[in-house]
């Protein structure tokens, strides 16, 4: 049986990027304001508008702390974050949707965002998704390595120096499974089963402009940002 042990180092890692995770915590207040009132669809967009500008924002704050980062060449950087902001939403909003509440919230919340404007046919990917990550019982720090992960894809649209971002991707994955060893040693796939979800999240990403375009609604406005990081408008 292979002892797993986390180096000094790798302690040293995982604190900053649980630190500069726990700081990005993005408001969870949209559950509560989901679980609080009955939105039109009009509301509902302008709120995930605004959640996503500000989800990107503490995003980018997040992204610089990850060691090396900031090494990147300033073109890559720039690709890897518009490359995962999405994901890193979807992700984000699965780890809130699956933040156990007291009992009957959570059905709320599914039947409001089920309610909220999206198109029908978008409801199944998202949700399964939503679920499979549930499923998992994540700790804060796979929640913030595997969103680090996300962020350093070297294979993303118009990366440059691929080998600079596997570089910095490769430490985290190994960080990962070692904890996932540690922390679910009953659940030999648990690491494997992680990076599935990855792989899930890319499909979501595909869906994501027609979500929002075919959001049940006439004229949808987007921030500036959301036009640059979403293929909308
Ligand atoms: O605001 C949202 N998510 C933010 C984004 C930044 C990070 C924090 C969570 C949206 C809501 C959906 C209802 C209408 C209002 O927006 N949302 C989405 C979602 C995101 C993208 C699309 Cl295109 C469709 C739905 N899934 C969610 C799951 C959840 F549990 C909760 Cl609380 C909200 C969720």
């Amino acid at each position: 049986k292979e002892k797993v042990e986390i180096t000094k180092e790798q302690q040293a890692l995982m604190k900053v990027i649980a630190d500069a995770y726990n700081r990005h915590q993005i408001p969870q207040d949209v559950a509560k304001k989901l679980l609080q009132d009955q939105y039109s669809a009009e509301e509902n967009f302008l709120l995930l508008t605004e959640m996503a500008t500000s989800q990107v924002q503490v995003l980018v704050e997040f992204t610089k702390n990850i060691p090396g980062f900031l090494s990147l060449n300033h073109e890559d950087q720039i690709a890897l974050l518009k490359g995962s902001a999405v994901e890193a939403m979807f992700l984000r909003s699965a780890q809130v949707f699956s933040k156990k509440m007291p009992n009957g919230h959570n059905e709320v919340l599914e039947d409001r965002i089920r309610r909220s404007g999206i198109s029908e046919e978008f409801m199944t990917p998202m949700f399964n998704f939503y679920k499979s990550i549930g499923v998992l019982h994540m700790v804060q720090e796979e929640q913030a390595l595997l969103t680090a992960i996300t962020i350093l894809t070297p294979d993303r649209p118009y990366v440059k120096d691929q080998q600079a971002v596997e570089r910095l991707q490769e430490p985290m994955l190994d960080l990962l499974r070692k904890l996932c060893v540690l922390q679910h040693p009953q659940k030999p796939q648990y690491f494997a089963c992680l990076l599935g979800r990855l792989t899930e999240l890319r499909t979501l990403n595909y869906y994501h402009a027609e979500m929002l375009t075919s959001w049940r609604m006439n004229d949808h406005k987007f921030t500036p940002l959301l036009c640059e990081i979403w293929d909308v408008e």
